[in-house]
């Protein structure tokens, strides 16, 4: 962003995100050890250097035998072999069975040469020097045949996977200690406002806890990204630049919150608006109107400038920064994605805004359906923790009855 600019006129929620999302590429990925990629996207196709099973095993505690020699024992006419060794999981060598004979054999202990199936101890009498076998395991019972599972070759995860446990468990067992993947985006949270304490401290008359770095800084890490919370920032331009020049050096993202409106004290456009590379300006939505986004630092870091109220602050941070942090990792989605449901109170909304409504969503036999909670003052933020949902009211619908169908974003949902 080149210059400072700022306009009367609204941007739709399209164009900010647009604005936003152009000035984003995903992070570099490298290969990360595999207990820190669990959630990141993988940024590689991870192909078996191995075979699952490696080499064929028995599946059960008893005797590795020739399938041939016990294929008539029953109860009435039990068969009888010398037991010629043990073989424990992690033990075997290159033993070979002999015709006629048995080895005691563990589960995960590799089969003997010349063995084709394994008969369980219980239905043998657990001899040590002859065993004594009572019924017949057909051939390649209880063996885990090698490569039966994964082959050499296979593709285990293909780019783009959100890494989870199950394909972390597979990565170890073939022997994987590092997975390429994007890293998490590192976000710096900065709270404005000389009427903010932080929680613990004495509180005044005329002055209030800072909820909106712990709201934005929690956000930030259930999105996946590493969050920084700085804290308070008081109305002063000077403290406000230095406090920001100490953190770029650990910030992929700053997110500030408040001084972004008219207000005399603004702080946030007074700092940043003589940089000229930080938009400020108004978006057609409610709550979150006013916004700022654009660069800082040498290394150019994104900043997104959210407005102070805790409730447009975090529905700022779910319509724009959430996307940009998704898009630094790679992962898609970038937006939440919506669904539908019967509105069960009626609704009004301004005209030309898109209007977020907070709201509790259910599902009943009667299918889900959505109820506003408490009021629009973008303050609220008692109702805002009592949300799950918000009902997303399009910039050209001032009233919505109740019973409608209305889109809806699930705010607990994992996309
Ligand atoms: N004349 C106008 N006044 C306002 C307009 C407008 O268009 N014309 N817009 C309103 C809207 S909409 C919003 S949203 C707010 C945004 O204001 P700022 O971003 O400048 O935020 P502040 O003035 O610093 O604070 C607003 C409000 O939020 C409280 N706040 C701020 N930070 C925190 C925090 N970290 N934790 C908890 N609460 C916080 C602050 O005390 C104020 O009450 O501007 C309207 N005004
Ligand atoms: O847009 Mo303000 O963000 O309505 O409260």
């Amino acid at each position: 962003m080149s210059e400072a600019r700022s306009s009367d006129a609204l941007s739709t929620v399209e164009e900010h995100l647009g604005r936003v999302l152009a000035h984003l590429e995903p992070l570099a990925d490298y290969p990360q050890p595999l207990m820190d990629a669990l959630g990141l996207s993988a940024a590689e196709d991870v192909v078996s250097p191995i075979a699952l099973p490696s080499f064929d095993n028995s599946a059960m505690d008893g005797y590795a035998v020739r399938q041939e020699d016990v294929a008539g024992a029953s109860d009435d006419t039990p068969v009888h072999l010398p037991v010629v060794g043990e073989i424990g999981a992690g033990q075997g060598g290159l033993m070979a069975l002999s015709p006629g004979t048995a080895a005691k054999i563990m589960t995960g202990a590799p089969l003997p040469a010349g063995a084709d199936a394994v008969v369980p101890y219980e239905w043998t009498d657990r001899g040590v020097a002859q065993v004594r076998i009572v019924a017949a395991p057909s051939v390649g019972q209880h063996v885990r045949r090698a490569g039966e599972d994964v082959a050499a070759g296979d593709l285990l995860v293909e780019h783009g996977t959100v890494l989870g446990p199950r394909h972390l468990g597979l990565l170890a067992s073939v022997g994987r200690t590092t997975v390429r993947s994007r890293p998490r985006p590192r976000v710096v949270i900065l709270s404005t406002g000389s009427e903010l304490r932080e929680p613990g401290q004495p509180l005044g008359r005329d002055t209030i806890y800072d909820g909106n770095s712990w709201l934005l800084a929690a956000s930030a890490r259930a999105a996946g990204a590493i969050a920084y919370r700085v804290g308070i920032v008081p109305d002063e331009p000077r403290a406000f630049l230095d406090a920001l020049s100490d953190q770029l050096v650990r910030a992929d993202l700053v997110v500030t919150s408040g001084g972004v409106s008219q207000g005399d004290f603004d702080v946030v456009k007074e700092a940043l608006r003589p940089l000229g590379t930080v938009w400020f300006g108004g978006v057609a939505m409610q709550p979150g109107k006013p916004q700022g986004f654009g660069t800082v630092g040498e290394d150019r870091v994104p900043i997104f400038t959210l407005p102070g109220n805790p409730v447009s602050s975090y529905i700022s941070f779910e319509t724009f920064v959430l996307p940009a942090i998704r898009k630094l990792m790679g992962r898609t989605p970038l937006a939440r994605p919506s669904t539908r449901a019967r509105l069960t109170h009626a609704i009004s909304s301004p005209p030309g805004r898109r209007q977020f409504v907070r709201a509790s969503y259910e599902v009943d036999s009667g299918g889900p359906f959505v109820s506003p909670v408490g009021g629009h003052g973008s303050h609220l933020i008692g109702d805002l923790a009592n949300a799950n949902a918000l009902v997303v009211v399009p910039e050209d619908v001032t009233s919505v009855p109740a019973g409608e169908q209305v889109r809806v974003l699930l705010l607990d949902e994992e996309f």
